[in-house]
């Protein structure tokens, strides 16, 4: 099965009005129509960047809360990402998971109320350099999946992110080895916990510290679907990450 190429960007705490409109007019041609792009964009500019950019390119929230409504001070719903224009919601990101104490829990609950209210997530996961070095990588992403798989019925609208905590933000990308050796084994999971079919079309990014000049190598592993791409995507070189498979 051929799956689509999907590359996302996400600007994390980034940006203002000035630069989003430079980013989404960089991002307005030249992309690889053979793949998907997302980007994460901070919650107030979300509309603005929906109005700036082609309706190819979708836009997601970088997080949002397990209900629709209520007195829940500064969260945001699914319900209101979508009445916004957003399609997609980064649930789980490592920096929720360790700043804000986001627990599998939580974010298995998230995914959950995200998928019934019609967004396409974007499930992030991934050890720290401790739990490498313990030996500990695919017991942790492991658990972290389980949790997913709790949570989701229909994979359809839901793209894994696999991304080492040790390489975000950090200049040290996991090798393209290194990497498609936790998809394979992450794709052999899902074939054996949840479905074969499901293990063949689900879409996992590789994310951490990818860059225009290492995607190539990482986009040529046959595990490896696509990107979620922090710091290079408030840069032009996304553009050179989205055509990576180009
Ligand atoms: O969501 C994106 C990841 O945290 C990767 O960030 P980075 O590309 O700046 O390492």
């Amino acid at each position: 099965m051929v799956r689509k190429f999907c590359v996302g960007g996400n600007w994390k705490m980034n940006g203002d009005k000035a630069t989003i409109t430079e980013i989404c007019k960089n991002l307005s041609s030249g992309l690889d129509s053979n793949a998907e792009v997302v980007v994460g964009v901070p919650a107030p500019y979300l509309q603005f960047a929906r109005t700036l950019l082609p309706a190819s390119i979708g836009v997601a929230g970088q997080n949002c809360y397990k209900v629709a409504k209520g007195a829940f001070t500064g969260e945001i719903s699914p319900a209101m990402l979508k009445d916004i224009g957003a399609d997609w919601v980064i649930i789980g990101h490592s920096e929720r998971r360790t700043i804000f104490k986001e627990t599998d829990d939580l974010i298995a609950e998230k995914v959950t109320h995200a998928l019934a209210e019609g967004l396409k997530v974007i499930a992030c996961i991934g050890e720290t350099l401790e739990e490498r070095e313990a030996g500990q990588t695919e017991t942790v992403v492991f658990r972290q999946t389980k949790a997913l798989a709790g949570a989701i019925k229909d994979w359809t609208n839901v793209v894994i992110a696999y991304e080492p905590v040790w390489a975000i933000g950090t200049g040290k990308t996991a090798t393209p080895e290194q990497a498609q050796e936790v998809h394979q084994s992450l794709r052999k999971w899902i074939s054996e916990n949840v479905s074969g079919s499901v293990a063949e079309s689900v879409r996992i990014q590789y994310g951490g510290s990818v860059t225009a000049a290492n995607c190539r190598e990482l986009a040529s592993k046959p595990d490896i679907d696509g990107f979620l791409v922090g710091g290079a995507s408030l840069k032009p070189e996304f553009k050179d990450i989205v055509n990576a498979r180009q």
